[in-house]
């Protein structure tokens, strides 16, 4: 085993997964702690946890046990991936993670880096960007459950850590690994425990990925994990997608997420393919109602998949988190999708289309999936997979990633 990761949500897992497999890494993923007695032959190992928004304790035990897991196996170099946006709170939980990793390796020092160039994730002087925007003037500062409403990394690392965060600006970026590494050295020299990296654009996630090689924790998004495994360098791509391309007949989506990427998403298909929009009121009251649009979905005609969505505009969603109590809907919400996945399999439905990280993790689990084999990408960070030894297929897509018409090309794909 050359990495193990271990990812704090499951779109987030499958994102740095289809990375890995793009530059050639056979690669598995492993739904939840993995249990003691399994072993998997493959280059990278992803462990999806469901520890973005759930309590910090949690988090660290979780993330802990997934260390030890891959310590175990002789895994020489560890990766915490967390999102391209981020998501956290003063509280965590990538700040906590971040320590007990750093603790539990001996370690003093790492790097905090959630860039992804292709998907318009860059960092300038420490601050984050969304597509040429602040994080905190982006779609994220509406996020249901982990609002952003600052973009500076240094302050939003201080805040939930117990270290001080410096950064390495996108000017050595542009010097190379050894300035990069010569700029590490000197922040740990003076104190700090996390450096943010600076990157504009691919050649700055080349020049990181050489500069991170001798660490042993580091911590991010995919477009670190692609700068790193390009600089492994020469394997071959097809061969390691292979177990996971799309197979299977009937397909569906289900889309739990509310960013602006996923409204737009929504807003195109839902048009032309069998659609329906979830009630928050009935997932909160009504023990029926999963099985009742279960029975909606099977009874469409064959062709484009029927859609089943949660997603709603900003303006609407504050409206019914007024009614409902903005942790108690999104909790019926992700209840909901968990009674819907199983229904539907059972419903002879064998490829999801998911939008949404934590409506990833819920349909992930409630489907009982234990791990995934990664496939080809649809679009950047959405990789098909494909479930270890059962005959279901998966796109489990952030919330903020693909273009309009993804849910169009995930199919077309597979066909
Ligand atoms: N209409 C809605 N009302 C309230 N909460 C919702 C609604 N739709 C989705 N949610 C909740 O919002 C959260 C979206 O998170 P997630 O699935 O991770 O999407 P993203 O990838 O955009 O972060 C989930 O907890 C989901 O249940
Ligand atoms: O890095 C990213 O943006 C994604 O890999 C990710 O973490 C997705 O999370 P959600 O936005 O909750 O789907």
């Amino acid at each position: 085993m050359r990495l193990g990761v271990i990812a704090d949500d499951f779109t987030g897992a499958t994102d740095i997964a289809g990375f890995l497999v793009a530059n050639g890494l056979r690669t598995v993923q492993i739904n939840g702690v993995p249990p003691a007695g399994l072993d998997v032959a493959a280059e990278a190992v992803v462990v999806s946890l469901k520890t973005r928004s759930c309590p910090v304790e949690e988090a660290v035990s979780q993330s802990l046990a997934s260390l030890e897991w891959l310590r175990a196996r002789g895994c020489p170099q560890f990766f915490f991936k967390y999102c391209s946006t981020f998501d956290s709170t003063p509280r965590g939980n990538i700040g906590p993670v971040t320590d007990a990793l750093l603790d539990a390796l001996g370690e003093d020092f790492t790097v905090i880096c959630p860039v992804l160039p292709v998907n318009g994730r860059t960092t300038y002087c420490g601050y984050l960007f969304v597509n040429g925007v602040p994080l905190a003037e982006s779609g994220m500062r509406d996020h249901p459950v982990t609002p952003m409403t600052d973009s500076n990394l240094m302050r939003l690392m201080d805040a939930q850590s117990r270290g001080r965060t410096g950064s390495v600006p996108s000017t050595v970026m542009d010097q190379g690994p050894d300035a990069v590494r010569a700029a590490l050295a000197r922040l740990k020299d003076e104190g700090f425990r996390y450096a943010v990296l600076d990157a504009l654009n691919d050649a700055h996630l080349v020049v990181m990925g050489q500069a991170v090689a001798g660490m042993r924790l580091v911590t991010g998004g995919s477009g670190l994990a692609d700068g790193m495994a390009r600089a492994w360098g020469g394997a071959d791509a097809a061969a390691a997608a292979a177990e996971g391309k799309p197979a299977g007949g009937r397909a569906v989506v289900l889309s739990g997420s509310c960013s602006s990427m996923t409204n737009a998403q929504v807003a195109a298909y839902r048009g032309v393919a069998p659609s329906v929009a979830v009630d928050v009121a009935r997932c909160l009251s009504d023990p029926g109602y999963a099985e009742e649009l279960a029975g909606w979905a099977a009874g469409q005609p064959v062709g484009l998949a029927p859609l089943i969505y949660a997603t709603m505009e900003p303006a609407r969603l504050r409206e019914v988190q007024a009614r409902f109590g903005a942790a108690e809907a999104s909790a019926a919400v992700e209840r909901f999708f968990g009674a819907l996945a199983p229904r539907l399999e059972a419903a002879g439905f064998d490829r999801f289309i998911v939008a949404g990280g934590e409506t990833s993790g819920v349909v992930t689990q409630a489907l009982g999936i234990g791990g995934f084999h990664i496939g080809p990408q649809i679009a950047p960070g959405v990789p098909w997979v494909r479930a270890i030894g059962r005959p279901l297929s998966l796109a489990l897509k952030s919330g903020n990633f693909g273009q309009e018409r993804f849910f169009f090309e995930a199919q077309d794909m597979a066909d």
